[in-house]
Formats: structure tokens, sequence, C-alpha cells
């Protein structure tokens, strides 16, 4: 079984970068929507971004974007995935040269297998609790939500940290693990300790 992917969302300080890097992120997450606490300037991401050492992936969040807003981000930043997390159709995420993932807002009614077959071309389909305010928000959600055997590169996101992280990826083995909320000390503003702590708790349930 491959070792589960970790993402760290939402970094807007450079040491904050040094450190999910240092501790073993695989992916570090970059905030393009401005009522997010965690938003980031053009400048700013760009800043960040060029801390990032070779196979560290670079993920741009977006909800809802238009399109030149993605372009107006590319054309200084250089991300290498997407992240789709608003009510964004498959056209919509389509033809920006680089690949993405999609967000599903999980609460109850909510047919991920559905849901899935409506983003064909997303390399994975992403699973956050349903907040106001589309996500960020430190909430789980109902993981027997998830089916079993889903097929799809699974990313768990919504309220993990590090005294949920290993039982979930015990459970439901996904492909990677998201996280914002659970390794902040304010918002925007990440602990190394709670970092180091959530990577150990995904490493632990890893064996
Ligand atoms: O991080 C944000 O501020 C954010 C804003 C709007 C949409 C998504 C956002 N972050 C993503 O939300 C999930 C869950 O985060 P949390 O760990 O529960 O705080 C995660 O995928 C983040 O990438």
């Amino acid at each position: 079984m491959p070792r589960t992917r970790i993402k760290i969302c939402g970094l807007t300080r450079p040491q904050d970068v040094r450190a999910a890097v240092e501790l073993g992120a695989d992916a570090i997450g970059f905030v393009f929507y401005p009522p997010s606490p965690r938003a980031l300037s053009i400048d700013r991401a760009a800043e960040l971004a060029a801390l990032l050492p070779p196979f560290v992936t670079a993920v741009g969040l977006f909800v809802n974007p238009v399109r030149e807003e993605i372009q107006a981000v590319l054309e200084r930043v250089p991300l290498q995935l997407l992240q789709f997390h608003g009510d964004e159709s498959e056209a919509d995420c389509a033809g920006h040269g680089r690949p993405w993932i999609k967000a599903a807002r999980m609460r109850p009614g909510v047919d991920l297998v559905e849901f899935s077959a409506s983003h064909p071309h997303a390399s994975g389909i992403l699973v956050d609790a349903f907040v106001e305010g589309y996500g960020g928000g430190g909430k789980t959600f109902d993981w027997s939500l998830i089916p079993e055997g889903f097929g799809r590169p699974l990313v768990l996101s919504g309220g993990l940290d590090a005294d949920n992280v290993a039982e979930a990826v015990r459970r439901l083995r996904p492909w990677a693990v998201d996280v914002s909320s659970g390794v902040e000390s304010g918002k925007g503003i990440k602990d190394a300790a709670r970092i180091a702590a959530f990577i150990d708790g995904v490493r632990q349930a890893d064996g």
C-alpha cells in the first residue's frame, strides 16, 4: 500500500512553508479565495511557492473563480495542481493547463458516486465537510458517506487533526489527507508542533 500523501493548506508565512516541507509534507496549498482569512495576494503566493523544493507540489485553491483570475495567478505562481473548492462544473475546472482536484462538500444526501461521475477528468476527489464559506472550517463529517471501494484517488479533509487523522487513515485508506485548521494556532498561522504531530499520526497509521 503506498504511503498516504499529506497536503498542508492555507499557509501564509515563509517559516510555515519551510517547517511543513522539513517535516515531510508532500503538498502545500495556497488559497486564492479573497473571503478566506488565509487568502494570499499573487505576489505573496509567488514568494512562498519559490520556497518549495522539487517534488513538493504547489496547489492553488480556488472557489468559483472566473477564468481570468486563474490565468493571472498561473502567470506568476508555479502551481502544479489546482483545487476547486466551490460549485465549479467539470467545464469550469478544465482548460487551465494544469491537473485539478475537485472538492465535494459532504453532508447527508450527497451521493459521492454521482458527484464523482460529474467530474470525470479530475485527478482526484477531495471530500470536505459542508460549511458556510466553502471550506477551511475545521469541521468533520460523517465518513460513512464515503462509499467503500470508491475507485478514485480520494483526498480526505474536513476537521482533521493530530487526534483523529490516524483513525481516519486506518478506516478510509485515502490516497491523501488535507489539513488546514487542525495544524494552526490562529487563522493562517501554522504551528510546527501541530504539523509534526499530524504527520506523525498519518505515518503511524501507514504502518
Ligand atoms: O483554507 C481555507 O481558508 C479554505 C477556504 C475556502 C475553501 C477551502 C478552504 N480550505 C480547505 O478546506 C478543507 C478543510 O479544511 P480544515 O482542515 O477543516 O480547516 C481543506 O481541504 C482545505 O484545503
